[in-house]
């Protein structure tokens, strides 16, 4: 039987994910000149509260939604773990202009949080289905432009279909 195809809810949402991710190489390259360490406890925990009240107001699961944002963390740090280390085997960076992480970049971040959430909303009853897997896989071969970005976005959506494999 030909499967059932993708909900068309599924691109977009996947769409965000990898917006967030390229973001992650302005984040990187902002801790790069300024040494700041990737990992920040508290404006991840600002993030994730942040997610909640918005999960609340979208009348969606905050626990649900906390996790798919933790994700969405957990992927933004592995694509910058993995370029400050090309970096520094290179003993430099991209010589690309520099955003502002706070008054630039993190805003940009919140900005596509809201569109994240809005997205997750139409897909989130698709998560269970049992061909969620095999579109998930498909739409992100569709997306991906190099292996770092790739192992990016398998973990920002590694949680995301619900299916007994
Ligand atoms: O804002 C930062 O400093 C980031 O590195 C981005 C981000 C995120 O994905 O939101 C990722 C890692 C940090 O621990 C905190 C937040």
């Amino acid at each position: 039987a030909v499967p059932a195809p993708a909900p068309d809810s599924l691109r977009p949402l996947l769409v965000t994910m990898y917006e967030r991710l390229s973001i992650a190489d302005q984040v990187a390259l902002s801790k790069w000149d300024t040494r700041q360490p990737t990992q920040d406890s508290a404006r991840e925990a600002q993030v994730i509260a942040n997610a909640r009240k918005q999960a609340l107001e979208r009348k969606l699961d905050p626990d649900e939604v906390a996790e798919l944002v933790a994700a969405q963390i957990e992927a933004s740090k592995l694509v910058q773990y993995g370029l400050l280390a090309q970096w520094q085997a290179a003993g430099k960076a991209p010589d690309t202009p520099r955003p502002d992480l706070s008054t630039q970049v993190r805003p940009r971040l919140d900005q596509l949080q809201a569109r994240l959430l809005t997205e997750y909303a139409k897909f989130a009853r698709y998560r269970t289905d049992p061909n969620c897997p095999l579109w998930l896989a498909t739409a992100r071969s569709g997306l991906i432009k190099d292996a770092l970005h790739g192992q990016g976005l398998i973990r920002a959506t590694g949680d995301l279909c619900i299916t007994a494999q």
